[in-house]
Parts: C-alpha cells; sequence; structure tokens
C-alpha cells in the first residue's frame, strides 16, 4: 500500500473545489482509494493550500467532514509546505498567471508536479516549465479533463467502429451567456480575471488548449489555425462590485485544419444565448454518419437516416431533422472526468503506470491559443511547428 501526499493548490477556487478537491480527491478517499495494475492499493493524503485561512479552513474542516467524515489537513505557509520532503505530489488550480511560481518550486524541490490548463500564459513560460520537470526527472501532467467526457467517449468510440467512414470535418460550438453583473440579481457565474488578458484571462487561452488535445486525440495533430477573437462586452463588475474595462477576448471564432486535413471550426463565447443541445457541442460529418456530442450525451445519423433536404423557403420546412437523429444508450458508467484522470495520475506516480499527458503536451496548447492570438492579430494563417 502506498500513501501518497497531495499538496493541493488553488483548492480554494472555483475548480480547484468542485472538480479536484470534493468531485477527485474526497470521492478517492470515500472510495478507499485507486488500486493500481500491480494490484497496489494507493491511499492519498490532502493538504489545502492558499491564502485565505477562513476558506481553506472550510474546506478542510467542514465540506470534508460532510463528504468523508473526517477534517484534512491545510495550511497558508505555502514555501513551507512545498519544501516538507513528505509532500509526494504539488497540485496546482490557481490562476493562470500563478502556476509557474507553484511548478517551478515544486520541481525544484523535486516533487511530482499536476496543474490546470493551461500550464502558463505563453509558450516561452510553457516550455520553461516542462524542461524543469524533465530535466528534474519528476513526473508530471497537466489536466485534459475533457478526454474523459462521456460525450468526448461516445465519439471516440463512434471512430474506434468506422462509423463515420472518411471523416470529412468537425464543429465545435462552445458557450453561453456569462452575465456581466451589472444587474446585482444576476452576478457573473465566472471569475472577473478571466476578462482581463493582465491576469491571464481570454477566451483563447482558456478554451484552445481544450479544443488542441481534444481535436490531436480523435483527429490526429493540428497543422495550421486562422482565428479571430473580439472583445464583445466592454466592462464588468469584479467580485467586490467595482465595474473593469474587459481586455481580453471573450469570444473567439476558429478554423483549425489537422495534418490529416480535416477541416474543424470552432466557434466560443461567452456572450452567446444557448440554443443547442449543450454548453458544448461537437459534430462530426462524415461520409458514412455524422454525429453530434454534447458534454454527455451523443446523437447520430447514419446514411440511411439522412434527409434529402429541397430548398423552398415559400412553404413550411417539411423536414423534422431533430427526429432523425438518435441518441446513443449509455453501455457503461462514466465517472467524473477529473476524478478519472487524477487516477491515473495517481496510478503513475505510484506504480510507474504510463501517462502521456506531461506538461509538454500542455506546452502544445498554449501554442495553439497563442497561434490563435498571432492569427486574429495578424489577420493570417498560422501553421503550428509541433513541440517534441
Ligand atoms: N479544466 C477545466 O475544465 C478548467 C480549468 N480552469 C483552469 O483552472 C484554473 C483556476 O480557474 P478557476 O477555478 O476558474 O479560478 P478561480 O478564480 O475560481 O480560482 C483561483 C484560485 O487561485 C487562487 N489565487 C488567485 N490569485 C492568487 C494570488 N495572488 N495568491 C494566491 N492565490 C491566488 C485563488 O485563491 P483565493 O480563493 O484565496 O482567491 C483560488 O484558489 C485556471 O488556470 C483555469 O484556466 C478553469 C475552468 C475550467
Ligand atoms: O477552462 C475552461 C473555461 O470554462 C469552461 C466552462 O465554463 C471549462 O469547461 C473550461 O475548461
Amino acid at each position: 500500500m502506498t500513501n501518497l501526499t497531495i499538496a493541493m493548490h488553488g483548492v480554494t477556487g472555483r475548480m480547484g473545489t468542485h472538480q479536484h478537491f470534493v468531485r477527485s480527491i474526497l470521492a478517492i478517499m470515500r472510495q478507499g482509494g485507486v488500486r493500481a495494475a500491480n494490484g497496489e492499493m494507493i491511499l492519498v493524503t490532502p493538504i489545502l493550500l492558499g491564502r485565505n485561512e477562513t476558506k481553506l479552513r472550510h474546506l478542510a474542516e467542514v465540506v470534508a467532514d460532510q463528504e468523508i467524515g473526517t477534517q484534512v489537513a491545510w495550511s497558508t505557509d505555502v514555501d513551507a509546505v512545498l519544501t516538507d520532503p513528505r509532500v509526494d505530489i504539488v497540485f496546482d488550480a490557481s490562476s493562470t498567471q500563478m502556476r509557474v511560481s507553484i511548478v517551478r518550486q515544486a520541481a525544484q524541490q523535486g516533487r511530482a508536479v499536476y496543474c490546470e490548463k493551461p500550464i502558463a500564459v505563453d509558450v516561452s513560460q510553457a516550455m520553461v516549465l516542462a524542461e524543469l520537470c524533465e530535466s528534474a526527472g519528476i513526473k508530471n501532467g497537466v489536466v485534459q479533463d475533457k478526454l474523459w467526457l462521456p460525450g468526448v467517449c461516445k465519439l471516440r468510440a463512434l471512430r474506434d467502429e468506422g462509423f463515420f467512414g472518411d471523416i470529412l470535418s468537425v464543429r465545435g460550438e462552445f458557450g453561453y451567456w456569462v452575465f456581466t453583473g451589472h444587474d446585482p440579481d444576476r452576478p457573473a457565474q465566472r471569475p472577473s480575471w478571466n476578462y482581463r488578458r493582465e491576469d491571464g484571462g481570454g477566451m483563447m487561452l482558456d478554451m484552445f488548449c481544450h479544443w488542441q488535445y481534444l481535436l490531436g486525440d480523435l483527429l490526429g495533430p493540428i497543422d495550421r489555425i486562422l482565428a479571430h477573437a473580439t472583445i464583445d462586452l466592454p466592462e464588468r463588475i469584479d467580485e467586490v462590485g467595482n465595474a473593469y474595462p474587459c481586455t481580453a477576448d471573450d469570444s473567439a471564432y476558429a478554423i483549425f485544419v489537422t495534418e490529416s486535413g480535416i477541416t474543424c471550426q470552432f466557434n466560443c463565447s461567452w456572450a452567446t444565448r444557448v440554443r443547442r443541445d449543450d454548453l458544448l457541442t461537437i459534430q462530426i460529418d462524415g461520409t458514412k454518419g455524422s454525429a453530434v456530442a454534447g458534454l454527455r450525451d451523443c446523437w447520430v445519423q447514419e446514411m440511411a437516416a439522412t434527409p434529402r433536404p429541397v430548398w423552398n423557403p415559400d412553404i413550411p420546412q417539411p423536414i423534422d431533422f431533430h427526429s432523425g437523429w438518435q441518441k446513443l444508450p449509455d453501455t457503461t458508467t462514466y465517472d467524473n472526468a477529473f476524478k478519472v484522470q487524477w487516477e491515473l495520475f495517481l496510478r503513475h506516480v505510484a506504480a510507474d503506470e504510463p501517462f502521456p499527458w506531461t506538461l509538454r503536451r500542455g506546452v502544445d496548447g498554449v501554442a495553439l491559443a497563442e497561434a490563435g492570438q498571432t492569427s486574429s492579430a495578424e489577420q493570417r494563417w498560422v501553421t503550428l511547428g509541433g513541440s517534441p
């Protein structure tokens, strides 16, 4: 049996609290640990780390007690915990701009590192982190949770069984309305730093790193990108009620072409009202069939069920386009996507099992976001170099 001590920094944030602490680490503790392929049982001991004593104490003492019937450790002395030799893994889910300093310290201390995406705000800093981890010889990983969304798992299974025939194109629709906070009854549902470039915000930086590994996994590497980003809503209200100017893109539109020649078009916006099946939908069109995946569900249409529309705006549309799609059944139970990846990382650290989602791969995500920024600023296609 192995017991891994995990210093969790940024655990007081949205992702840190809900996805990583409650739905991953506490859930793993509640189920009694994770079993490695060699039969070894891996247990975890978290230490919650941050600057806000009230929030940390609440998570460690109240939330943990509610969820698993016991309290966990916490500390505001970040340096002391990061240099504590009992710590095996340093995890960071703090705001993107903070990542470099935490990951750097952890790597220098020889701890295994696991962190949220994007791993840095630009490629040069991202490279430094990947190289630091590699030269220190430490196990390292970046969150790529969307790979384990049920909807994405279903797309992957359809691809593997040849459902699509030749894949022709992909269309992603992502986003929803994020309130500006001007109406006090409808506060913003995302943190204000997301809308300030100087604080690491921006749609491309946030989301293109997800599209990079998602498309890479489904279709192979991206060769080039053409992107256009806008700041649609120029002013928002922050967490303490002050108005601030939005300096980061809140919408971004991109065409990615894969090395295999497939065109993938993604619309992303925090200023759009949803009239589709989910907050993210991905449609893949192929010669034999098409599929549309949301976060959990997936609908398919084969050639035999494909309607034959004829353009005629002078009559009411005779085809119910939605009825020609079939919802795939759930053939398995799906665990939380973040928890699935946590378990794989723990097995990697404790039992040396493979874990390809390294910081080096995190660099690729930042590179796509940066290429998108260049494309948008210079109004041109940008070809990606790929990282070794
Ligand atoms: N994989 C995914 O699906 C998603 C990933 N993310 C990524 O996760 C990260 C966190 O995002 P999110 O949870 O939305 O952000 P939040 O703003 O909710 O949380 C930010 C966290 O960082 C801490 N923090 C911020 N500034 C400082 C500072 N100066 N000193 C110490 N601590 C600080 C906050 O601590 P405090 O509570 O004390 O303020 C808090 O714990 C980002 O990198 C983001 O890109 C975000 C959304 C989804
Ligand atoms: O980084 C992110 C920004 O927010 C999205 C949802 O609102 C997340 O899915 C995503 O991972």
